[in-house]
């Protein structure tokens, strides 16, 4: 490996998570970001247990969890506000032994990453700074531009975490491909020091006349999304905030900003150019429909963030980088179409709509993979390829998904499963009920105990006895 850093180009959550498992790999990294400081406005606000293994890998999950709000699900309203479906999730303990989904002001979880990056040996953070020419050599050349000094910096490679409008995306010929039609939508974010009466999840009113989501936030942070008409402008929609936030006796609150949005279904074209990478928006773009929109960077940067440091340290080659699109492409589409779905059923129908939307419920429910993220909240499992092989009736069921981070109790400690795996590699052997082989890659098998039998009931319930999980801890093979 060379003295040239990995430069990720971003200082939003994806870049800066990015930044921090690396260099808990051992690289050393350096952020460029653009804006001058961070960018206070809050855009997600949104997060699932599995995305949130990002964050525990990166060490700013506690943070995250004392900024964040436990959420109770997701329900399709009528146009009057009655339920026409719910999907619960859990507020106190998932699979992973978090809540399945926690909601958050966005600026406060971007100051746990900053805090934790100052605090990281190996990060340097530049601000104000704009790439604009890439070469590559071998290496790969960053031309920076408004950082002062002009000067072209070497780096072993190169991240585009620099979102929706990337520039590194430019600069290595990639253009995204459109999945859905783009929509306008007015979002208001809304503060309230009484709470207000709505339920503790998010709200889709699935009204053909005005769709719109409204869910709190954390604190006495609320949003209220609406579509804008075509041809309708975003002043007209403002002034008419008051009374579209009465039915759910959301007009007294303070409304604190109001944006248009452009609601995109994207996915780029060419994820990879060399050693040159994309991640976040900058390789996908997706409705929030799901919420779903900052997990899927997150996923994005745990799975490259180990195979990055491979390659870089020299334990495996380029070919490795090829699975990044490869295996993150499919899922980030699979979850734009499931977003491009829920936004169907918020929009479509007309008149006897809702008849028509309960059967449609019924229909799409019995999708596996919607009834999994409906019920569940599990996204779909990686496709096989390389790194997952899914073979035998075990590899068919866990192969491509994620290890449930089951809490299990060594030397008289307990704590969740990933703290005994370590950073790599691992392979878990199921010895009896309840007691559990854990083999961290280059280490000793220690024998743990499946405290709460999490794990024991999920090998069982694939009928498997062994898995190797990655350092992702997505499984790689199950027998
Ligand atoms: O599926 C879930 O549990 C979350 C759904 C969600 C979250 C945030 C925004 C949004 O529009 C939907």
């Amino acid at each position: 490996m060379s003295g040239a850093p990995v430069v990720v180009v971003g200082a939003g959550p994806v870049g800066l998570t990015a930044a921090l498992l690396m260099a808990r790999r051992g690289l050393s990294v350096l952020v460029l970001e653009r804006q001058p400081a961070p960018y206070a406005r809050p855009r997600a606000v949104h997060l699932d247990d599995e995305a949130l293994r990002a964050l525990a890998d990166a060490g700013v999950a506690e943070a995250f969890l004392r900024a964040s709000r436990p959420m109770s699900g997701l329900r399709l309203l009528d146009g009057r506000l009655r339920t026409l479906a719910e999907f619960r999730r859990s507020p106190s303990a998932g699979a992973h032994g978090w809540p399945q989904g926690s909601m958050f002001h966005q600026p406060d979880l971007e100051a746990a990453l900053l805090a934790a990056v100052a605090a990281a040996p190996g990060i340097g953070l530049r601000t104000g700074v704009e790439v604009v020419g890439l070469a590559r050599d071998g290496g790969v050349t960053v031309r920076p531009s408004g950082g002062g000094e002009p000067s072209d910096l070497p780096a072993a490679a190169v991240l585009g975490c620099d979102g929706a409008n990337s520039t590194v995306r430019g600069l290595i010929g990639a253009a995204m491909t459109d999945l859905g039609r783009p929509d306008r939508w007015l979002v208001a974010d809304l503060r309230s020091a009484a709470p207000l009466p709505v339920w503790n999840g998010v709200h889709q009113v699935c009204d053909p006349h005005r769709p719109a989501t409204f869910m709190p936030v954390a604190g006495d942070r609320y949003r209220w999304e609406f579509r804008l008409r075509p041809g309708e402008s975003r002043e007209a929609l403002a002034e008419a905030l008051p009374a579209l936030l009465a039915p759910a006796g959301a007009d007294g609150a303070e409304v604190v900003r109001v944006a248009e949005y452009v609601y995109r279904a994207q996915v780029a074209d060419r994820w990879r150019a060399g050693r040159v990478l994309l991640a976040g928006d900058a390789a996908h773009l997706t409705p929030p429909f799901i919420g779903q929109g900052l997990g899927l960077g997150l996923r994005d940067v745990h799975q490259l963030a180990w195979k990055l440091a491979a390659v870089l340290t020299g334990a495996a080659d380029d070919r490795l980088l090829d699975t990044h699109q490869a295996e993150r492409a499919p899922h980030a589409r699979a979850l734009v179409r499931l977003a491009l779905l829920v936004g169907r059923l918020m929009t479509g129908g007309g008149v006897g709509g809702a008849v028509l939307r309960r059967a449609l419920l019924a229909a799409v429910g019995r999708v596996p993979a919607v009834a999994a993220f409906a019920t569940d909240s599990r996204t779909p499992p990686l496709r096989p390829g390389p790194l997952v092989v899914r073979r035998g009736r075990a590899g068919r069921r866990l192969a491509g998904t994620l290890l449930p981070r089951a809490p299990v109790a060594a030397g008289g400690r307990r704590c969740p499963v990933d703290d005994v795996l370590g950073h790599g590699a691992a392979r878990l052997r199921l010895l009896a009920p309840g007691r559990v082989a854990v083999r961290p890659a280059g280490g000793a098998e220690v024998a743990v105990a499946d405290v709460d039998g999490v794990l024991t009931a999920w090998l069982r319930g694939a009928r498997a006895t062994t898995v190797v999980v990655r350092p992702d801890r997505i499984v790689a093979s199950a027998r």
